[in-house]
């Protein structure tokens, strides 16, 4: 078998590949890459999510890094990706293993490894370990101890950093915008942000409820990610409760999701150019934007009223994580719903996003609605949609045959300004639309984003795009 780590590391299926003898796999080629970077001494964080048996998963790993003489921080309880990744920083660590599927179905599993620089790994890491644990499966060579053992060794301390990372984000926060107390709904979507979120806004005076607030390792009978059509129930609390916003998070608490007062989903580009706006109106530091290429360009017309660049990334959070760390950004994000900031650790943190969404509401005492309709107003419309398009293995081949070939001079009668390949083909036209069709690193999917100041000029470009691919889409 191959274990690849993909956009954001390895996934497979529980008891089929994700299994305890894999995992032990995964983790001596994580322990082999640790060690090569004499880096033992530092430890290992090791978090792990809600899902069914992940605290056992994870605690195969740890065997197997302390066999390796490898210090392990294991986690109290589920912790979310982002606190894992603050762990690093907290405990000057050497990284972090993260026991998750994300997002995924239930019957899923993962491995994340998050280097010390407390983001996603760069495929200069992740290559380096795939080799490693392609060694391992050819020699079948996993050391490992026993807790007992580890811990007579001082190689195993477990760790709760729930204290220590809400005293970090609060930090980032600005408390005295609650002065005016908000009614939130917050839903951890049976995930391993069920505490956090919560409390901290408790913390900050809100008058909180929740729902989906217990672990369900079948997500509900769902899965827990947090888009439009998987937040019936926060939508409903919402209305019920008469609350100022809906907030919901990832499996692993990475991504957000927001629901407005009246129970209308904000995508994640929506709230991202929100959110810049009240950085840039309340915080003194000012620094680049960093957004991948599928992301909306709305955050492009502020940084360029507030002359500040934007840097335009793969999709992929190590993209932008990578953007945070070394160019002092403001402000990173993509359209799936990952977000950080300046002085946070460069990793997608959903629990910070929302935060810091209940406090922009809590400061301008405004609806989502309320503000969206400014930005509109100030930076004219603009309009996005992702379409994902499902396709055969064999279909895959043609379409990136035909999208290399793709080069319109005009595309619904406008005229294109610029394409660039930065991941798939991405189209820029001269109005200001824009288009990308690339294949999904996680799914076998093709996506298709779209963005346009009206939605008959998006309507046409989307038609012309598909038959131009040959791409049937009902
Ligand atoms: O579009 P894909 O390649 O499937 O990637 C979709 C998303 O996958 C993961 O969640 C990554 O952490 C994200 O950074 C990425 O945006």
């Amino acid at each position: 078998m191959v274990i690849k780590f993909g956009t954001d590391g390895w996934r497979a299926v529980m008891a089929e590949d994700f299994t305890f003898a894999n995992c032990r796999v995964v983790a001596q080629g994580i322990a082999a890459y640790v060690n090569s970077r004499n880096m033992a001494k530092k430890g290992i964080v090791i978090g792990y999510d809600n899902r069914f048996m992940s605290e056992r998963f994870a605690l195969e790993c740890g065997k197997v890094l302390a066999g390796n003489g490898i210090k392990v921080y294991m986690g109290k309880r589920a912790m979310p990706t982002p606190v894992t990744a603050f762990a690093i920083r907290a405990l000057d660590a050497a990284g972090a293993v993260m026991i998750t599927a994300s997002h995924n179905p239930p019957e899923y599993n993962g491995i994340k490894f998050i280097p010390e620089y407390a983001g996603p790994a760069m495929p200069d890491v992740t290559d380096v370990i795939e080799q490693q644990v392609k060694k391992v499966l050819e020699t079948g060579k996993v050391y490992e101890l026993s807790v007992v053992e580890a811990e007579r060794l001082e190689l195993w301390q477990e760790i709760d950093m729930e204290d220590a990372y809400a005293e970090h984000v609060l930090s980032l926060i600005h408390k005295e915008s609650f002065s005016r107390p908000l009614k939130v709904v917050v839903d951890p979507m049976y995930g391993a942000g069920i505490g956090y979120l919560d409390r901290i806004l408790e913390g900050l005076g809100c008058e909180v409820r929740t729902v989906n607030n217990y672990r369900d390792p079948l997500f509900g009978g769902s899965m827990p990610e947090p888009i439009d059509r998987m937040l019936g129930s926060l939508k409903r609390a919402v209305a019920a409760y008469e609350a100022d916003v809906g907030l919901a998070l990832d499996g692993d608490a990475d991504r957000f999701g927001v629901v407005d007062n009246e129970g209308q989903f904000v995508t994640a580009n929506q709230l991202m150019y929100l959110l810049l706006l009240h950085l840039l109106k309340t915080r003194s530091y000012k620094g680049p934007i960093a957004r991948t290429v599928a992301t909306t360009h709305m955050l492009d017309r502020i940084a360029k009223r507030f002359g500040l660049a934007v840097i335009e990334t793969p999709v992929g959070f190590k993209y932008i994580g990578e953007c945070l760390r070394e160019k002092g950004c403001l402000l990173g994000g993509e359209e799936s719903g990952g977000l950080s900031i300046f002085g946070h650790v460069p990793e997608k943190d959903g629990i910070l996003a929302c935060l810091l969404a209940a406090e922009m509401l809590a400061a301008s005492g405004k609806t989502v609605s309320q503000l969206k309709a400014e930005v509109e107003k100030e930076y004219g419309m603009l309009v996005s949609r992702r379409i994902d398009i499902k396709v055969k293995e064999h279909e895959k081949a043609q379409i990136i045959t035909r999208l290399a070939e793709y080069t319109p001079k005009t595309v619904a009668d406008i005229k294109v300004e610029s394409i660039n390949t930065v991941d798939g083909k991405k189209v820029v036209l001269e109005d200001g639309s824009w288009f990308l069709v690339r294949a999904s690193g996680t799914e076998p999917l093709f996506r298709i984003y779209l963005e346009t100041a009206e939605e008959e000029k998006m309507a046409k470009i989307e038609e012309e795009v598909l038959k131009a691919l040959e791409i049937e889409f009902f």
